[in-house]
């Protein structure tokens, strides 16, 4: 990992020395949300300046371009109702193409259940299946997206329907809700493996309820002209913040990680780390809502946001990347991607964007087990997965490389993935989000209302760009 780790002192690798400098708007953050924010504003003619705490840009948009098949370490797939970002894209004259939605190299996933190993073909029959009648035809990854989308109180309902008083009844744990739809516990256990939040029981039912009723809206909808749902950027998914960043006046200062913020008389004065300070009449920040903690506010942020800055919190995953020196699945004659309930959840070989890659293997953790690896350093990351792996799949052993440990939250400028909120947080919390905090003004996906992943981000930087331009 290149990155900075959680361990380290903040990133003061900047190629800049510490500046001192005066706009209109400082935004903080050079992720999809900050950085379309930026542009909205500078079109309005703002002076605005982009401050970046890593060293590149993007934030959770990150093409892996040292990895063989150039994998997105993050946000992914492009929605066709993803309006903003589509209208971006167009702008800014990139391309986008179809991806391979197969997941590995379009194989299907050997399950591995309670130590045996099951083909997709022979799970209906399996004694492990925990369904009945037609139910039994599902395959366990889809469990979790299947059933908790079926009667979905919120389908034919606005996207922003999940904040209104009548649906917080479902702001209850996901596994209770699922229990009083009837599904038994066999399925509940299997659904909870690649659960983004520690468990079934830590996720709001109305969390999973409206990434479904979002994730209806992308695909089943709207489609681009092709009659696709989902595309990537050509090339990959980072030229997009790279040609947002690049069509600004003031290049993006990176390296530039914020630990303060202090309003007096109408100015906000911006500290980093590295001794640069930034001072600006109004401030658009995108700082993921867990890394808030650590960064102090004159005056103190209190009440309800205090709260959810303290307790709101992002799934995590963390992804082992190898390179597969022999086809392990030759020697053992089964499909090599794997999906498990046991410690490392997916193990896929990925789909090669060129023949003449090399195969390369990831291991994706971002379930329940995925917590552990948060006291591990990487190199126990791949020990550990290495060990893990020969244990259930013997012919792997010896026969792969490792190239990178990446992780949206393994550096101090990363919460996770994305946020999902906890029981009783969406009636606590959700209409909260977006509040300022004097001329600081929140975005990033986590306050998105409509929308949820890269468009949700790029729905809040305008919500955020608007407050300025129309309140400020
Ligand atoms: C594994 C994974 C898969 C995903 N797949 C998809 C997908 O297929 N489709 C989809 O739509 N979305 C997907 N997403 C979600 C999507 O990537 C995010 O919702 C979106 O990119 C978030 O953008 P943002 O601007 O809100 O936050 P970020 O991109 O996190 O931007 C915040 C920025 O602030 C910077 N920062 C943090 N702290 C400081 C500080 N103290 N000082 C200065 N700068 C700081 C960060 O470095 C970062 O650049 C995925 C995410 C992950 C992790």
């Amino acid at each position: 990992n290149t990155e900075n780790s959680k361990n380290e002192a903040p990133s003061i690798h900047s190629k800049n020395k510490p500046v001192k400098s005066n706009h209109d708007v400082v935004v903080v953050g050079a992720g999809l949300s900050g950085l379309h924010a930026a542009m909205l504003l500078e079109e309005q003619g703002y002076d605005v300046q982009v401050i970046e705490g890593r060293n590149r840009l993007g934030g959770r948009v990150y093409t892996l371009n040292d990895v063989p098949g150039k994998p997105e370490a993050a946000g992914e797939y492009i929605g066709a109702n993803y309006a903003r970002m589509r209208n971006t894209v167009e702008k800014l004259g990139l391309e986008m193409h179809s991806p391979d939605m197969g997941g590995g190299a379009n194989r299907p996933w050997l399950y591995n259940i309670k130590g045996e190993y099951i083909t997709a073909k022979n799970w209906e029959s399996h004694k492990f299946n925990p369904l009945e009648g037609e139910d039994r035809t599902l395959l366990p990854h889809r469990y979790l997206s299947t059933i908790s989308n079926r009667d979905n109180p919120l389908q034919d309902k606005p996207l922003n329907a999940w904040l209104e008083d009548e649906y917080h009844k479902y702001d209850i744990p996901h596994d209770q809700y699922l229990r009083s739809k009837g599904v038994n516990e066999e399925t509940i256990k299997l659904m909870n493996v690649v659960i983004h939040a520690g468990g079934m029981h830590n996720t709001s039912a109305m969390n999973e309820l409206r990434r479904y009723h979002v994730m209806n809206f992308s695909s089943g909808k709207t489609t681009f002209p092709d009659g696709t749902s989902w595309k990537m950027i050509k090339g990959g998914n980072s030229l997009l913040p790279e040609a947002m960043a690049g069509s600004l006046k003031n290049e993006v200062q990176l390296g530039r990680t914020v630990v303060g913020f202090k309003e007096a008389d109408g100015v906000v004065q911006v500290s980093c780390a590295d001794g640069s300070e930034y001072t600006a009449k109004q401030v658009v920040c995108s700082i993921p809502i867990t890394v808030l903690k650590n960064v102090t506010f004159d005056p103190v942020v209190q009440g309800i946001t205090k709260d959810a800055i303290n307790e709101m919190d992002y799934g995590l995953s963390v992804q082992a990347h190898f390179l597969i020196t022999e086809p392990f699945w030759e020697q053992d004659g089964m499909d090599p991607n794997m999906w498990t309930d046991g410690p490392l959840e997916r193990f896929a070989v990925r789909t090669k964007r060129d023949p003449s890659d090399p195969d390369a293997g990831l291991a994706f953790i971002n379930g329940p087990e995925s917590l552990k690896f948060r006291l591990m350093t990487d190199d126990q990351v791949f020990s550990y997965v290495e060990n893990k792996l020969a244990e259930i799949r013997p012919s792997t052993k010896g026969k792969l490389k490792r190239i990178m440990i990446q992780s949206c939250e393994r550096d101090i400028h990363g919460a996770g993935d994305w946020v999902y909120w906890q029981p009783g947080q969406v009636k606590k919390y959700a209409n909260h989000m977006r509040k300022n905090h004097g001329n600081i003004h929140f975005c990033g996906e986590h306050t998105a209302i409509m929308e949820r992943g890269m468009e949700g981000a790029f729905e809040s930087g305008e919500r955020a760009a608007l407050d300025i331009i129309l309140n400020a």
